[in-house]
Parts: C-alpha cells; structure tokens; sequence
C-alpha cells in the first residue's frame, strides 16, 4: 500500500458520514475541464503561473568553460606530477573578461571565480594551494586535470528541456529560464475566483463588533491562499444569510468567475441556505465529505462556474481548501498533479480522535533531542480555533477508521511547505 494510501485507509461501507476525500477529489478531477486559453508574459509576471508548454533553452549554461575558484588556470598535463612545479604567470582574467592566446607549456594565467578558461588550459589550482612571487607560482601536485572547472553546458545542455508544460513556475523555476536569456514565456491563464463570506453576525476588521458578531477571518485566510495559488482572487464580501442575497451574489459570480468559493451556511442549521441556493440556480454533485473539520462541504455547478462551499469554521475553510478545492484549482489551471507528502512519523503525544472521518489535526514536526524527527500536537482541535493552524507546521493525517492515537505510535503528517 502507498503511504498516501495507508494514510487514508478504507473508509466506510456507506456514505452517510460524507463521502471519502480520495472520492470527492476524484470526482471532482472528473469533471474538471483544463483551462487551454494561453499568453505570453514577461518572466517576472509569470510566478506563480503554470507553463502552457514544455521550456528550451536556446543557449548552453554555463556559455563557456570556466573557473569555479580564483586562482590560477594551468595546463593539467603540466601539474599532473609529484613534486614541485614552477609556472609563469603570462596573463589575468576576470569574469566578463577573456584571455587572448594560449597557454604553452609551463604557463599560467591568474584567473578568477567565473571567468573563461584560457585556450590550452584545462584545470585551475585555487590560489590558496599556490605560492607566488614576482610573475611565477610554484605549486606542489599532483593536481588532477579538469579540477575547479565549470564546463560550457553543465547546467543545460543546448536546446535541452528545462521545464515541462504544466510546471508550476517559483523562483527557482524563474531564475533558470533567465540563466538561459528567456525574455518571454507561454502560461495558461489565470483562473478567476469569486469568493465570500456569508453569515449575518460577521463584521469587516476595522469595526467595533456588535452584540453578537465577530470578524470575518474565512475571508483572509481564502485570499491568502488564492494568491498564492496564483489564481485572481475576486472578493466579493460579506453576503448576508438570506435567500435573495444569496441568490444575487450566486448570479453575479457565475456571470464572471471560473469558480465560486463561499464560506458558512452550508450545514443544516436554519439561516443555512448555501447548498439550496445552489440547488435551485445550478447543481449539487455532493454534499459533505468524510473529513474533520469540514464535512459539510457542498460541491457542484453554477452555469459554466465551479462552486465550493466551504463550511463556515475558520480552520474547516483550511483544511477544506487544501485537501479538496486547491487540488481541483490546480488540475483546472493546467498543472500537474503535485507528489503525495505524506510521510511517517513518531507522535511524541497521544490525539483524541473517533473513528469515521478521516482528520487533519494541526501537528508541530521537528527533531527532537535524540535526532529523530517526531510530531506534536497544537493541542485543542476545535474547527473554530484557527490559531490551531497559525501554530502549526503540517497536517497529522489520522485514517477513516482509526480511533485516538497513543504516544509513540507512528502517524502520517503532510507538511505546509509547498502547500501553504
Ligand atoms: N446540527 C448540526 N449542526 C452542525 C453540524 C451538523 O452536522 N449538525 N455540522 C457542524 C459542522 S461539522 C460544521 S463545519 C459547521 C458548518 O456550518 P456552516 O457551514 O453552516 O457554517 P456557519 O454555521 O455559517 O458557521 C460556523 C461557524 O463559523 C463561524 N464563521 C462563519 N463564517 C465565518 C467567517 N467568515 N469568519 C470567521 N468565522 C466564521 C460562524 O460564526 C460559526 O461559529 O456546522 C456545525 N453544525
Ligand atoms: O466538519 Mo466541522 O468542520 O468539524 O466543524
């Protein structure tokens, strides 16, 4: 069994407690029609895009051979000896700089960190192994012939792939394609998400808080994610808990959005209309999903927009976000699809959980002193304690079936890096 496998191990023979998340993403992914709509943009425009076709590098990099130490270029064949050698220092050059001519026999350049390596020479003896004075260097071998340099083409190879349609681009993926002089690139365009918040008791930052409200986080935390998702995020609001407001707000963002993300109102209680709403002026392809915190989750169709609607609970919106809806973004925005990160791991503290939901509690990774990594726990899990999320530094993954967790048993956890 794969670790991401085991770590959502067989759910429930029926689906009353929601659907299993592997089942929701799949089918979700089913449905999904790729955006193909491409653009070019300036390397710096496009972080965070997805690359609409496979990246060449035109040029070889490094472009030439070179130094990787200050110090000085020799013939290899002249230090390949025991002992002692004597060179002459016939030239010096720079990085930007190249040297005019050839070494000969028993002839040196003073060279630096990057610079071209002169015709006949092949290797370079770092300064710190060379004794000058006056135009000669004396330096004791033997030095292997090639040491301390970069060949021309090391990095990329001449119209070598560097990057794949469908890569995601960050800043290491930046800097490469400008290693090569890219100017311009092809990416898929950006997705647009409408989202809001809904729920008459929640007030913008900025505003003394009524009897009753409380500010509204789901907001944040939702645009947090979308930029760095690299969708464009389109807020919105607050819409209150009504049907007609809810209906308008439906309408507008169905008009203009690829994709509609709403928090709260989609549990059972009496101003919770979210998933009637979307019943009513589009499709429910399910409601709730076996996974705490977030089972009431509703997915479905608004005309041509996908819709999530996640529940209210602040950390609910989190683990709701990343476990189903940033997946299906990242499909529907033309990336590939990322590797599994789960991993096992020691829980240095027991966790409370019943069996039937698969969980995502919020755990601290770290070593511990004995130089073995191991997890604990941000400690209360409640869906409403979003602090729980702000302290922590990965998922714990618990399976459907598995009820609280000892001390020193081993769990899967599935780190924020890269996800958050
Ligand atoms: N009888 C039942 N009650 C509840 C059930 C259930 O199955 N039966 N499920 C619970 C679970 S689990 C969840 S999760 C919540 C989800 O409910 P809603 O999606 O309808 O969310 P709301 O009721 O609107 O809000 C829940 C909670 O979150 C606060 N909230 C809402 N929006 C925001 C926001 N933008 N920023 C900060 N906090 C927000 C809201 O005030 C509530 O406290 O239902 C359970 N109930
Ligand atoms: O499924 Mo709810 O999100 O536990 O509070």
């Amino acid at each position: 069994m794969s670790q991401s496998a085991q770590a959502s191990q067989s759910c429930c023979d029926n689906h009353a407690g929601g659907l299993p998340v592997e089942e929701a993403r799949a089918r979700i992914k089913a449905g999904i029609q790729p955006v193909t709509t491409r653009e070019r943009v300036a390397l710096r425009d496009a972080l965070n895009r997805v690359l609409a076709e496979d990246v060449h590098s035109p040029v070889p990099v490094p472009a030439h051979d070179n130094s990787a130490m200050d110090g000085y270029a020799v013939r290899g064949q002249d230090v390949a000896g025991d002992g002692a050698t004597d060179l002459e220092v016939v030239g010096r050059t720079l990085a930007g700089e190249t040297f005019d001519g050839e070494l000969g026999s028993g002839e040196c350049i003073r060279i630096m960190t990057g610079a071209p390596m002169p015709a006949g020479g092949d290797t370079v003896i770092m300064q710190e192994q060379a004794d000058r004075v006056g135009d000669r260097i004396r330096v004791h071998g033997p030095h292997p012939s090639g040491n301390h340099v970069r060949r021309a083409g090391e990095d990329l190879a001449e119209g070598e792939r560097i990057l794949a349609a469908g890569q995601r681009i960050g800043p290491a993926e930046l800097g490469v394609m400008a290693s090569a002089g890219l100017v311009e690139i092809s990416v898929f365009r950006r997705l647009r998400v409408a989202f809001f918040s809904t729920g008459d008791e929640l007030q913008g930052v900025g505003q003394p808080l009524g009897p009753g409200q409380i500010y509204d986080s789901n907001r944040y935390t939702l645009f947090a994610a979308m930029q760095r998702l690299g969708v464009e995020a389109v807020d919105m609001g607050v819409v209150g808990d009504d049907k007609e407001s809810l209906e308008r707000a439906f309408r507008e963002a169905s008009a203009f959005a690829d994709v509609l993300v709403t928090s709260g109102g989609v549990s059972v209680g009496e101003a919770d209309y979210v998933k009637d709403t979307l019943d009513a002026l589009g499709e429910v392809d399910f409601w709730k999903v076996a996974l705490r915190p977030g089972r009431p989750l509703a997915y479905g169709r608004l005309g041509r927009a996908l819709f999530f609607g996640l529940p209210g609970n602040p950390v609910s919106v989190m683990a709701t976000w990343y476990q189903i809806t940033r997946p299906a973004l990242l499909h529907m925005m033309g990336a590939q699809p990322e590797p599994d990160q789960y991993f096992p791991v020691r829980c240095a503290e027991p966790l409370r959980k019943r069996p039937g939901r698969m969980e995502f509690q919020r755990g601290i990774l770290s070593w511990n002193e004995s130089g073995q990594p191991e997890v604990r726990t941000t400690g209360a899990q409640g869906s409403g304690i979003l602090s729980s999320v702000s302290r922590a530094n990965c998922f714990i993954v618990l399976p459907y079936n598995a009820g609280s967790v000892e001390a020193g048993e081993t769990v899967m956890v599935q780190p924020f890096h890269g996800l958050m």
